[in-house]
């Protein structure tokens, strides 16, 4: 039976039984886990301004609902933070893992769940990135990001007011990652045309809508106002689902983010995930053909940045992120093909205005 068991996980759809997102309901967390089951010893994952944001107040929610509580803090979205958690949660016998963070934060929980069979939460801080749902995990391993299959989070809880209260610059980052669905969804496309590589019309209709609601309601999208948190929030999830459902980042991640984890790897000082994605959907629908004109209005609109000098990254690692970024996991084939020559790559970036 087991190894039945074992043989259908690489069909399954995993998706979140219970995702609970409104004002103040950080403070649900312990009626959370108790409604599903969990008991014993819980393991926070959190950075040194998360742990303050809210990871202090999850550790008292679940204490008054009698968990035993200990804290891990991360400071990168590196594998050796990954074993790191996953040795002190074998050290205190977790039973279950919560991220209370940003991507970083909730990655790093998400990936040593995984590793460890446990059970685990995804308490978002900011609506920055879309793998608050997503069943995938970005992680830097000798400095490259890699993209690994991951245990979707059992229970989501997003607490608007908090993400509001959040650095506005996040909540801008999150609507950059999910402007860049356009490109993605537009590259899986091509991948499945030129090389018959497996898509999905469910999952790349999502991703495609997040998008589309998101540049719709640009001018609705203020600091400090709950109602922006929420349509963000949505959009996330709904394209970290577009994700479960493909079983793969392929909905939200294509060209942009080669690009966006090239400069990573270069950039003295890199932006936000979401902002160099934003700023890279724009150069790669050009390359698509495709009406850049509106994702750099749509950016402009909503304060992202559109531009190297926006992103505080110099013109000279734009273009060496241009060159490399179709090395980021070559088996993605995307519209950067083989690699843009300098010409090319310049071109794109001057006609688009990012340099
Ligand atoms: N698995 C997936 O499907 C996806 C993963 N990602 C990954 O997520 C990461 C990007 O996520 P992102 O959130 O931008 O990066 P971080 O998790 O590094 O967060 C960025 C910064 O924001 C801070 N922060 C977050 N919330 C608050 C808050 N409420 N108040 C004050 N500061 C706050 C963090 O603080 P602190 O330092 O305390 O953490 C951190 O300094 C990348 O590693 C990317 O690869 C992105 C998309 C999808
Ligand atoms: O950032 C992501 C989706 O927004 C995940 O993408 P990667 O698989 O490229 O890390
Ligand atoms: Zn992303």
């Amino acid at each position: 039976m087991k190894e039945n068991k074992e043989s259908y996980k690489n069909k399954w759809m995993q998706l979140p039984r219970n995702v609970v997102v409104g004002h103040d309901v950080i403070s649900d967390t312990g009626k959370v886990c108790k409604d599903l089951k969990l008991n014993g010893n819980a393991l926070i994952v959190a950075g040194e301004s998360t742990l303050k944001a809210a990871g202090k107040t999850v550790e008292a929610c679940l204490e008054e609902y009698g968990f035993n509580v200990d804290i891990a803090v991360v400071r990168s979205p590196a594998y050796d933070e990954v074993k790191r958690v996953e040795e002190l949660s074998t050290e205190i016998k977790a039973s279950f893992l919560l991220g209370v963070g940003g991507g970083k934060s909730i990655d790093i929980a998400k990936l040593a769940s995984t590793y460890l069979d446990l059970p685990f939460i995804s308490i978002p801080t900011a609506a920055s990135h879309d793998g608050i749902v997503s069943s995938r995990a970005s992680i830097l391993k000798d400095n490259r990001t890699v993209s690994e299959a991951a245990s979707t989070p059992i229970a989501v809880i997003a607490d608007t007011a908090i993400i509001a209260a959040a650095p506005y610059r996040l909540l801008i980052a999150g609507c950059g990652d999910i402007i860049s669905n356009y490109t993605a969804v537009r590259d899986w496309e091509l991948a499945h045309r030129l090389r018959n590589e497996p898509f999905s019309e469910y999952a790349s209709i999502i991703s495609k809508m997040t998008a589309k609601v998101l540049i719709e309601s640009a001018r609705m999208i203020r600091p400090g106002i709950e109602e922006s948190a929420w349509t963000v929030i949505k959009a996330l999830v709904a394209s970290g689902v577009a994700m479960s459902i493909a079983g793969s980042s392929r909905p939200a991640s294509g060209s942009e983010h080669k690009f966006s984890h090239a400069l990573d790897e270069i950039a003295p000082q890199p932006a936000l995930h979401g902002e160099q994605c934003g700023v890279g959907t724009i150069m790669m629908m050009y390359l698509h053909g495709g009406n850049w004109q509106e994702i750099r209005d749509s950016l402009i609109t909503i304060g992202a940045p559109s531009c190297a000098v926006e992103l505080g990254i110099g013109e000279e690692y734009i273009i060496q992120a241009l060159l490399n970024a179709h090395e980021i996991r070559p088996e993605r084939y995307t519209i950067l093909g083989t690699g843009l020559t300098r010409e090319a790559a310049e071109k794109v970036a001057r006609i688009t205005k990012v340099i």
